[in-house]
């Protein structure tokens, strides 16, 4: 259930007349969008809309051109590389549309590996809970290629919630799966947020998510 504060629920993230180019011919002008805390919020776009991009400016992996970001209060854009690099570890949890694995690391290695980017102390409890509830508790000690793709989904899941963020953000996490599998990734991703108190932001071009978000934005 959302927390209210008087009758507004608490802005998590808000970002303010984003603007981004990858170069003259490829500009972007972003709609504000605002997530409550404890809230989802669902972004969808056709195909090559700038869904990713934008889901990168939210997490500051790409800076924008003009603008703001403000996660939990904090603007984004007034941080310096080193401070975004870890303010993102510790309050924000991505899912990306290709899982970025360490490839030498285990499964438990890679979800450890959150902890230590975040610099806080590795914690081997936490990783095998979240590898119950998502049902890889078998498959820790693989390396994540030995995974099948649905796996590594979840494993990606578990990774971006390994510290307990204030937001998950997840690009296209049901594209390539089918009905039953689109389902499951999406009640996973729910219940892991509302477990945490986290928002959650999903950008897609899935229809079949539409129905299942009440807050939505299109780009
Ligand atoms: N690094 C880059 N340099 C130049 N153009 C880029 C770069 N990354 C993306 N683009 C272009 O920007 C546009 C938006 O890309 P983006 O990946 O954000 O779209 P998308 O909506 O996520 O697409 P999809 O749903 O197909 O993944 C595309 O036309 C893409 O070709």
């Amino acid at each position: 259930m959302p927390i209210f504060v008087g009758s507004q629920p608490k802005p998590m993230l808000v970002t303010n007349q984003l603007t981004f180019e990858y170069g003259p011919q490829k500009q972007f002008t972003f709609p504000d969008v605002t997530c409550a805390d404890r809230e989802a919020l669902l972004i969808l776009g056709r195909s090559g809309t700038g869904k990713t991009t934008f889901l990168h400016l939210l997490a500051l992996l790409l800076r924008p051109k003009t603008g703001a970001v403000t996660v939990n209060q904090t603007d984004l854009t007034t941080l310096s590389p080193a401070q975004t690099a870890a303010f993102r570890a510790r309050h924000v949890g991505l899912v990306y549309q290709k899982p970025h694995f360490v490839s030498s690391l285990s499964v438990l290695d890679n979800l450890l590996l959150a902890n230590y980017l975040a610099n806080k102390p590795q914690n081997k409890e936490r990783a095998r809970e979240l590898a119950e509830q998502l049902g890889f508790r078998e498959q820790l000690a693989k390396k994540t290629h030995q995974l099948s793709q649905g796996e590594q989904q979840r494993v990606s899941i578990a990774r971006a919630v390994m510290n307990q963020p204030d937001v998950i953000l997840a690009d296209e996490p049901t594209s390539s799966l089918d009905d039953e599998n689109t389902n499951r990734v999406v009640a996973l991703l729910r219940q892991q947020s509302e477990q945490i108190g986290a928002s959650l932001i999903v950008v897609t071009h899935d229809q079949r998510l539409k129905d299942v978000f009440k807050n939505r934005v299109n780009l």
